[in-house]
């Protein structure tokens, strides 16, 4: 209520100028930063890459569902484990097309440098509970969105080792650790999933301002 609530009128400005939003989400930088460094990283990532693979909502759930389907005759699975965060969203359709019930994380923050190898930490294990279901992970379904050089599929295998490994997507470096994908791309393609994009102005083919 005006005048009731303690709080300053709201300014005028962008959501990180406001002050009840800028506290919780202080370390979230905007795409265009002042020191242009996320921009560095994507220009890093896309000159070395020649094409571009966006996947709508729609489509995601559709290659999620057919993952779920390809996994039907493989199971039954007594538990899954999602990689963070790509593996989120796909575990989610999958788990409910499955009927599993229980759900665990493994938590993998990669550091991306796109000319050597890049680092990755493991911020949260595997459960104990998950990790006794059976001999190295038998019977444990490992979700996450897509494979590309392998690095982050090869840490969590070692980790469950007779663990099932499904991705959606994949390209060929990482296609040998994945048990079950649903489409492949090439090595140099970038795959744009719904939760990185939003809606923008597209240029039309004949290069003219639309
Ligand atoms: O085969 P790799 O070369 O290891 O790449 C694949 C991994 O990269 C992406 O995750 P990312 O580390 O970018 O983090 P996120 O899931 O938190 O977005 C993707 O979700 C996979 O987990
Ligand atoms: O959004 C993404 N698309 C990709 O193609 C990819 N490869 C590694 N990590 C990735 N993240
Ligand atoms: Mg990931």
């Amino acid at each position: 209520m005006p005048g009731n609530s303690g709080l300053d009128p709201l300014p005028t400005g962008i959501l990180s100028d406001i002050p009840e939003m800028s506290a919780p989400f202080a370390h979230v930088k905007p795409l265009a930063t002042d020191d242009g460094h996320l921009a560095d990283q994507a220009e890093n990532v896309m000159e070395n890459l020649e094409k571009a693979f966006p996947v709508s909502w729609e489509q995601f759930h559709r290659d999620a569902r057919a993952l779920a389907w390809r996994l039907a005759g493989q199971g039954p699975f007594q538990a899954i484990v999602c990689i963070t965060r790509g593996g989120l969203v796909p575990a989610a359709i999958v788990c409910r097309e499955l009927e599993v019930r229980l759900i665990d994380t493994v938590c993998i923050a990669s550091y991306h440098e796109y000319k050597t190898q890049g680092t990755s930490a493991v911020l949260k294990e595997i459960d104990s509970k998950v990790k006794e279901i059976g001999e190295g992970g038998k019977g444990v379904l490992i979700i996450d969105d897509l494979v590309d050089t392998g690095k982050t599929a090869r840490l969590v295998r070692e980790m469950l080792p007779n663990a099932h490994f499904a991705t959606v997507y994949s390209k060929p470096q990482g296609r040998p650790l994945v048990d079950t994908f649903v489409t492949e791309v090439s090595q140099d393609t970038w795959i744009y999933f719904p939760w990185d994009l939003g809606l923008s102005f597209q240029p039309p083919i004949s290069g003219g301002k639309g």
